[in-house]
């Protein structure tokens, strides 16, 4: 046999490629070649801060990201799109070494809608195996729950909590929503204990549950870090193996199957380049059809988000030695017409950042899980070196923008609370503006401009306030915007981002329906040999951040593909 053919190629060792890695090589008969684009974090030497529960500082730099990426989020008041950078992670264990680490599996609803979309197999009742097969949850047991899986899950009791945890909850409460233990197990409205992938206050990423050292010296099992796909190679519609482009050098594998893990945004655009896609959209960029799919790369969705921050009296602040700040999270319904019920999210952090400043600021990460809006992917170019058009086209259904209004009322009625901070000229929205991207990167000037801005901060209220607007804001008031229906709508429009979910860009389904990209086993639609198994499948957003589901995805695929071997 060719010393350089494989019997699986995956592509990409992100939250879904390391599931994948792991559990066809324990098939021994198969040589599986796992190739990453990023650096690899063996057991032994991951970067302490990628172990960091605090995780804010990762993605605020261009170490673990694809530099420069950036999509088109909503639309500003002329109706053009607001271009944002939107970090997408490069290294092993893709978004689940860099994310935020929350845990959910969303509801049971989102898979039973996945299986009437035409997913045939993946309702509620068969994901849910997956789900525990995934996870080994550290507070809960019982029939919804696994106790051996790779992946840690726990949360932090509310006995537990520091007197910013109880102040957000008491807070939270005035909506009349009760206090809930576990987001996974209890399907309806509450005030939940976050639950996140990690143990002993350590990330536990996909690299790190899925690529332990065991796995990893499986005789059959070969990982190359930092070496990028530059394409698929086809012979009419079947792979043939898979481009490499490793420290400069240029190298062939060869594949029997070729499995996309490469996230959202990558996946379509290697099927793109290799002439899978939407016909007429390739014949314009001069790449020849092979496979006529118009749905890759539609269908791209994220959760609309904001993000906003509070000043934190002395007693509300974390000190930077206890990691994770996260408290709260408070699942609720809007009850806007025509909206499913447990359609919004609220988390709530006792840090806003990682320096001083940010230390006094309490952050509250607003998102709609079950929005209508939907976007696209194109290709800009062929050539691999070009990143993708990403599209994310956020409200652009009336339903989410009304919801993203109404739920800002809401947070900023909820958090002008004497448990937190009474003084409504304090609560601001901070969006990730590019200004306040730049002060939230990991550097020695931004530690020294946040140790004297901070300080600043713990003046007497009305000075506090004015420096919030002239120095943060651009000098308007967020309290006047909220009192102005059309400045309110206009900063919702200009200020809303993907909240890092996006999906559905290789929608699995029935066959025969024209859009969809992938069967229900992740085969590509009209290939012989061509599998996508990560964020891109989902047809649609579950009710919930993406990583647990992607893990959930990546588990079932392997397991159809085991079947087929
Ligand atoms: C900043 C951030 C915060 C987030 N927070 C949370 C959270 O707290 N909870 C949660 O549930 N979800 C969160 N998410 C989302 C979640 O992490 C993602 O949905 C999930 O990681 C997607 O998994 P994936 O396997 O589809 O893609 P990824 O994990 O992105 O993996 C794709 C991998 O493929 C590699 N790759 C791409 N192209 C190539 C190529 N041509 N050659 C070789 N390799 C390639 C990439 O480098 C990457 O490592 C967050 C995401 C980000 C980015």
């Amino acid at each position: 046999m060719d010393e350089l053919h494989f019997d699986d190629v995956i592509v990409g060792g992100g939250s879904a490629g390391c599931v994948l890695a792991n559990r066809l090589s324990a098939d021994g008969s198969r040589r599986v070649l796992l190739i990453e684009a990023g650096m690899d974090t063996p057991p032994d030497a991951t970067p302490p801060e990628i172990l960091d529960s605090y995780p804010m500082t990762l993605f605020f730099g261009d170490k673990y990201i694809w530099p420069g990426l950036s999509a088109a989020a909503g639309r500003n008041a002329g109706g053009r799109p607001v271009v944002r950078a939107y970090e997408q992670a490069r290294v092993m264990g893709g978004g689940s070494s860099i994310n935020v680490q929350s845990a959910n599996r969303g509801l049971p609803r989102d898979y039973d809608e996945w299986r009437d979309l035409g997913a045939r197999g993946w309702g509620w009742a068969d994901v849910l195996p997956y789900f525990l097969k995934l996870e080994t949850d550290l507070d809960f047991d019982g029939p919804l729950h696994g106790k051996h899986g790779p992946i840690p899950i726990r949360r932090i009791a509310r006995e537990e909590m520091p007197e910013f945890g109880r102040a957000v909850g008491e807070a939270l409460s005035a909506t009349g929503l009760p206090f809930r233990k576990d987001q996974n197990a209890e399907f309806e409205n509450g005030i939940f204990p976050p639950a996140f992938s990690n143990s002993n206050d350590r990330r536990v990423s996909t690299a790190a549950g899925y690529l332990d050292a065991a796995t990893r010296s499986r005789p059959n099992l070969t990982i190359w870090a930092d070496s990028v796909v530059e394409q698929l190679q086809l012979n009419r519609r079947r792979a043939t193996g898979v481009v490499v482009s490793l420290s400069g050098q240029k190298l062939t594998v060869g594949a029997g199957r070729v499995v996309l893990s490469a996230g959202a945004l990558q996946s379509p655009a290697i099927l793109m380049r290799a002439g899978i896609g939407p016909g007429a959209a390739l014949q314009a960029l001069g790449i020849p059809t092979v496979i006529d799919l118009p749905g890759v790369g539609n269908n791209l969705r994220d959760h609309p988000a904001l993000t906003f921050c509070q000043y934190l009296p002395r007693g509300l602040r974390l000190p930077l030695a206890r990691r994770r700040p996260n408290f709260a999270a408070m699942r609720y319904s809007s009850d806007n017409p025509g909206c499913d019920a447990s359609d919004m999210y609220i988390t709530a952090s006792a840090r806003g950042g990682w320096h001083a400043l940010g230390t006094r600021l309490g952050l509250y990460f607003l998102w709609c899980n079950r929005p209508y809006s939907s976007g696209s992917l194109t290709l800009a170019a062929p050539d691999p070196k070009t990143y993708p058009v990403a599209d994310l086209n956020l409200l652009s259904d009336p339903r989410d923008v009304e919801r993203m209004i109404a739920s800002v009322r809401l947070l900023a009625k909820l958090v002008v609370h004497p448990s937190l901070n009474p003084e409504g000229g304090d609560f601001f929205p901070a969006s990730y503006s590019p200004r306040i991207k730049r002060l939230s990167r990991y550097s020695t000037a931004n530690r020294i401009v946040a140790s004297i801005l901070g300080p600043m901060l713990d003046v007497p209220a009305g000075l506090r306030q004015l420096l919030i607007r002239l120095v943060l804001l651009n000098g308007t008031a967020f309290q006047t915007t909220l009192a102005d229906e059309r400045a309110l709508e206009a900063f919702v429009r200009q200020s809303v981002f993907g909240v890092w979910h996006p999906v559905g860009t290789c929608r699995m389904g029935d066959p025969a329906d024209p859009m969809v990209v992938v069967d229900p086993e992740g085969r590509v639609i009209g290939s012989d040999n061509i599998f996508v198994a990560d964020a891109s499948i989902m047809p649609r957003l579950p009710t919930a951040n993406t990583n647990i589901p992607v893990i959930m995805a990546a588990e079932k695929i392997s397991d159809a593909l085991l079947r087929q071997s």
